[in-house]
């Protein structure tokens, strides 16, 4: 206890390594302490003692007197002082609680009155004593130090390496280390060519003492800034089915002369199949027997379209088709042709291509549309979210098409943005809400496409009664009981029977985000929800 009371706070106060030399306070006040020669109860309590017997209240040097952001830490140790000076008393086993308990010490009274160069003096000649006063205050902060010296047994699995190469040649890092803190604490004793290996040992533990852990810190960054690791080494030739091609980017030192290359740009290669003729038993099948569904660059799933490989040299970037024919391509041939493969593995190619095909055709569906604009040639253009797309995918899409293949959606977004949400001032504060009526005879005509059971009815009664009380509660029930359409009920009841519009927030996770979407979609359309994921 003593020692984390002391500890603690030494080590991460940087005010105490900055106002205190070797431990010994600068502090004015906590100077005249001494020359005046305070009682025994005075220096006991005071926090700027030192070199004491005391191990909590006088060889801690943080609670200087000119640090006000001590004031309150102060103020515990000191009561944690008088019991701590109460216990020591008791305790023969500790040196320092026999010293502390005999005040006319005088080796105690020559500290107190004596200069800073005399107090060094004596640290010298008490090496065992100095160290061990600060071996509190040392534990703390010697994980980090000794992570870059030789002799801890607590140091990161790397210390281990550094210790070889200390032992033999103390890197310019550890030097400079060395002598930085040195310079932090009192280089005129403890620093010069000179020092003898038992200074070493001194030296160490006054750096344990004195070190700032930022200067640790920054030694600990700056060796591993070097080890870069890559997490990615797995999906290396996932990434090379989407890498840019190197005909893509133009070099700045051309751009005079560089004519750009308006050519349409792979994006995605979504799929292939067989071109019209090809014999699909024919024992050697290559890239040039097939078509490409290609997703361009800047336009949508919607606009992909099939490409014969010879087309290839009309677009950019088709390294993206080498690599899909290499990863995808080929290995549909090996798996639908070659006998030897295993059947079972035959099957779960087949399964993950038709998932991909069934969400690449979900892609191409209009989930709402977010803006209008006008395009370019006088039409307007309205700015689509695509089912299960991250709204960094929206696209500009003429009104027309948006109209062919989502007239709903250029609706609601018509009704969304004709009206401004109002909510009632008084239903939003607490204390002006009218009393909680529960809701009776059937399911609310608030919600839309289907009925709520009555249990659900009960849940949806008991969170509008909370809310009305201001309470937070938690629904529970079990699994698929309906407790999403009982929330998304909630929030709709808010909206149409205590007029707030909100802004609502559903915090869900990712897997379940589109059956929450799902259901605001069925129950309650005319509601304006914004799904946020993905990185922008
Ligand atoms: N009153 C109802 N009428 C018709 N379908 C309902 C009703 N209540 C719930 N469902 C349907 O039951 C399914 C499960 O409902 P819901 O997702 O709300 O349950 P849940 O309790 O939230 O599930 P989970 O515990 O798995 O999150 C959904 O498809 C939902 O549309």
């Amino acid at each position: 206890m003593e020692s984390s009371g002391m500890v603690i706070p030494s080590a991460q106060e940087p005010s105490s390594t900055s106002t205190m030399s070797n431990g010994y306070p600068v502090s004015p006040v906590a100077y005249e302490a001494h020359v005046h020669g305070d009682d025994e109860s005075q220096r006991e309590r005071s926090p700027s003692e030192p070199i004491e017997s005391h191990p909590v209240s006088e060889s801690s040097p943080e609670p200087d007197a000119a640090d006000d952001s001590y004031d309150g830490a102060s103020a515990e140790s000191d009561a944690e002082d008088e019991d701590a000076a109460a216990d020591n008393s008791d305790d023969d086993a500790n040196p320092y609680s026999r010293e502390n308990s005999s005040s006319p010490h005088p080796g105690r009274g020559a500290q107190r009155r004596s200069s800073p160069q005399s107090e060094t003096d004596l640290i010298r000649q008490n090496p065992d004593l100095y160290g061990l006063r600060r071996s509190g205050r040392a534990r703390t902060t010697r994980n980090i130090a000794d992570s870059s010296d030789s002799d801890s047994d607590v140091v990161a699995p790397r210390a281990k390496r550094r210790r070889k190469e200390t032992s033999q040649q103390p890197s310019k890092a550890s030097r400079s280390a060395t002598v930085s803190s040195m310079s932090d604490s009192d280089s005129e004793e403890y620093g010069g060519k000179s020092a003898r290996a038992s200074k070493a040992r001194r030296r160490r533990l006054q750096q344990t003492a004195s070190y700032e852990p930022s200067l640790n810190e920054v030694r600990f960054s700056t060796r591993t800034a070097n080890k870069v690791s890559n997490y990615n080494e797995d999906d290396e030739e996932d990434e090379a089915m989407f890498e840019a091609d190197p005909e893509d980017l133009a070099p700045s030192y051309w751009a005079e002369s560089y004519a750009e290359d308006t050519r349409p740009a792979v994006d995605v290669v979504l799929n292939h199949r067989l071109k019209e003729g090809v014999d699909p038993k024919s024992q050697d099948l290559d890239r040039s027997d097939f078509e490409f569904c290609i997703k361009w660059q800047d336009k949508s799933h919607y606009h992909a379209t099939w490409e014969p490989n010879e087309a290839m040299s009309n677009y950019r970037s088709t390294r993206r088709v080498d690599n899909y024919v290499r990863k995808v391509l080929n290995e549909d041939i090996r798996l639908q042709y070659d006998e030897d493969a295993p059947p079972e593995d035959r099957e779960k190619w087949n399964l993950d291509r038709e998932r991909d095909v069934e969400a690449i055709e979900d892609y191409k569906m209009v989930e709402r549309v977010i803006g209008v604009r006008d395009g370019d040639d006088g039409t307007t253009e309205y700015l689509v979210k695509w089912k299960r797309l991250f709204y960094d995918s929206c696209t500009w899409e003429p009104e027309d098409l948006v109209s062919e293949i989502a007239q709903r959606e250029v609706d609601r977004f018509l009704d969304r943005t004709a009206r401004q949400p109002f909510s009632d001032k008084n239903e939003t504060t607490i204390a002006t809400r009218k009393p909680f009526e529960p809701i009776h005879g059937g399911s609310p005509s608030f919600l839309q496409n289907g009925e709520l059971k009555d249990f659900q009815i009960k849940g949806l009664n008991f969170l509008a009664f909370n809310w009305v009380r201001g309470r937070n509660v938690v629904l529970a029930d079990e699994m698929g009981l309906g407790k999403t359409v009982q929330t998304v009920s909630f929030i709709n009841w808010m909206r149409h029977v205590r007029r707030q519009q909100g802004p609502f927030i559903v915090i869900v996770p990712l897997s379940t985000m589109p059956a929450w979407a799902d259901t605001f979609d069925h129950w309650t359309p005319d509601l304006n929800y914004v799904v946020y994921n993905g990185t922008s």
